[in-house]
Parts: C-alpha cells; structure tokens; sequence
C-alpha cells in the first residue's frame, strides 16, 4: 500500500504540489496521470525520499521510505531509465543491486532474463543502450529485492510495442499476486487497458481519483438526434445542461433514462442514446484537465 497525505511542495514560492493525498492499494494497478509539469515527478520522488516535502507526508506499507532498513526489498522504483551509471555493464548495475541488498548473485540472471536482456547485452556499457534496453534495465532493478510495490515514472517510455505488451502482462501479473503498482504514464490507451485505479493530477491538485469505472462512467450520457439544438434545447428547458460537440452528439451529466424521457416529451427522435463512456480515458483526462493544459485543449 503506498498512501500520500496532504502533500505539499513548494520551490521557491512555486508550489509544485499541493495538499495531494491517495492512496495505491495491494492488489491493483493504479495509474497516476497529469499534464506535463502537473506534479507527478515531483510526487513520486517524495515517495521514494528524493525530494523533501513541504509539508504532508508520503509512505510505503505504513513507512517512509527513508525509514525503511532495506529498501528495495519493499518497494522496487524506475523514475528516470537514463539517470543509471553509464559507464557499467548493465550486469554490473545488477550485481551492485543485489549486493547492497544482500540478494544471491542468482537473483541478477534471473532478472536480465526475466526482461529479456540477452546475455551479451547485459555485458553491454549503458551508454550504449537504446532507451527501450535502460527502461528493461530499469524493471530488472525495481524487480530485484522481489518487493511487492513497485513505483513507476513512465515505464512503457522507449518500448517497442511487444515491449509495452510485455510490461503490461508484467505488470497485471505483479498486482494479480497482490502486488502494489503505481505508474504514471502519458500513453493513456496504456493506462486505459492496464489501470485499475486512476489518479489525475493537474497544476499540482487533485482533479479526480477513483476505479477507471467509476471515471469514466462520470463522463455521462451522450445522444445524437437529426435536431441536436432541438434535443439541447430541451434538455436545456428541463434543468439538464448539455454540450453540443461539433460532431452532432449532445453530452450531459445526467443519465440515459433522463435524456431519453426528456426526448420523448420533446418529441425528438433519438438516433443514438448510451453511456459516453467509450469516448474513453483521453477525452475523460482532457476534459478534467482542461484548465491546466498548456494548449487550452477542451474535451
Ligand atoms: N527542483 C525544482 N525547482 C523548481 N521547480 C521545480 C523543481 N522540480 C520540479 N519543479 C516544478 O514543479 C512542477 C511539477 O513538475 P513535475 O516534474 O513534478 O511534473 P510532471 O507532472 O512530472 O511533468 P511531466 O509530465 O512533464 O514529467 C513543474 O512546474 C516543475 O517546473
């Protein structure tokens, strides 16, 4: 379980963070989602004891990471695939790894397999790595100590697309044992198959958290009519705001059963009436980050 408490980080008047609290829970894969410079980075590296909070507090199986004796053995991190020694072998960053934690030497080959590093790449410089191999790199670290959290700043960056299925099964798998997974990620189809829980973060706030359920289903009701401003007029004279995308559809908060009974009183033929929830993770994060997106992009 990894629990975030009314963490705030400032930088020089610059609140990056502010008051974030959620929990990652054993068992599932949470996906922590922003725009670029929301916060998550600067979240993580709290967690894992990098950057100093403010105020507010962060911890892994009810310790601060600076607290626990060994820390890989609980909870396995890849925030940044490049920031590994690049004048070792990444056998040799392995092997370093397993022996501060005190692990059989066994535990390395297991995991340069288990990432499918062949064993002349493990005897490769990192330097000369593609960024697909450091991020494969980095999982085998995180993996190493066998912990059952796992902390993730973008894992799937660099991987071919066997490469982000592999992760993806990884991954599932780890929580699927009980595991607990907390990743951020940009590539939001990634995080739509993969997630259970999500959180989205935006200039630094909390904007929304919950199942990847309950979210998305909050993005409504869509229906589409041959007379969309007649169907959003309506449900505007029965007290339902609605939306009229420039596709024809109308969007609204409310329920199916509500749009269409208005609908019927209206007279308005319906030609399509469902839950707008397949317009899916990328309209729901764009929608809910609208005000902090550097673009102004709107759902
Ligand atoms: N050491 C620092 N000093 C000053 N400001 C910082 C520092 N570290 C981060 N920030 C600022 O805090 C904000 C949050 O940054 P952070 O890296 O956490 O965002 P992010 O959500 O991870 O973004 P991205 O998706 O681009 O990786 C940004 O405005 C960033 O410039």
């Amino acid at each position: 379980m990894i629990t975030v408490e009314s963490l705030t980080r400032r930088y020089a008047g610059f609140t990056a963070v502010e008051d974030v609290s959620f929990t990652a829970k054993p068992g599932r894969v949470t996906g922590f989602l922003g725009p670029n410079g929301a916060g998550k980075s600067t979240t993580m590296r709290v967690m894992v004891g990098l950057t100093a909070p403010t105020s507010g507090s962060a911890t892994i199986n009810g310790e601060r990471f600076a607290d626990l004796p060994n820390p890989g053995l609980e909870v396995g991190v890849l925030l940044d695939a490049s920031a590994q020694h690049a004048g070792r072998t990444g056998r040799e960053i392995l092997v370093i790894a397993s022996d501060t934690m005190g692990l059989p030497r066994s535990r390395v080959d297991e995991m340069i397999e288990l990432v499918s590093l062949t064993p002349t790449e493990a005897k490769r410089r990192v330097r000369d790595y593609s960024l697909g191999m450091r991020q494969r790199l980095g999982i085998a670290t995180a993996l190493l100590g066998g912990p059952n959290a796992l902390i993730l700043d973008e894992p799937a960056n660099g991987l071919d697309p066997a490469g982000i299925r592999w992760m993806r099964d990884l991954l599932t798998g780890f929580a699927s044992q009980g595991g607990t997974v907390l990743l951020s990620s940009h590539l939001l189809h990634e995080v739509e198959v993969i997630a259970d829980d999500l959180i989205v973060i935006g200039n630094g706030k909390i904007v929304a958290a919950g199942t990847k359920e309950e979210l998305l289903a909050a993005a409504g009701t869509l229906a589409r009519s041959t007379s969309p401003r007649d169907l959003a007029h309506a449900l505007e004279q029965a007290g339902i705001p609605s939306t009229l995308a420039g596709d024809g559809s109308v969007r609204t908060d409310a329920d199916a059963t509500r749009v269409g009974a208005v609908a019927l009183t209206a007279g308005i033929a319906l030609t399509e009436l469902r839950s707008a929830e397949r317009a899916g993770l990328e309209d729901m994060f764009l929608s809910l980050t609208a005000d902090t997106q550097r673009e102004g992009v709107a759902a």
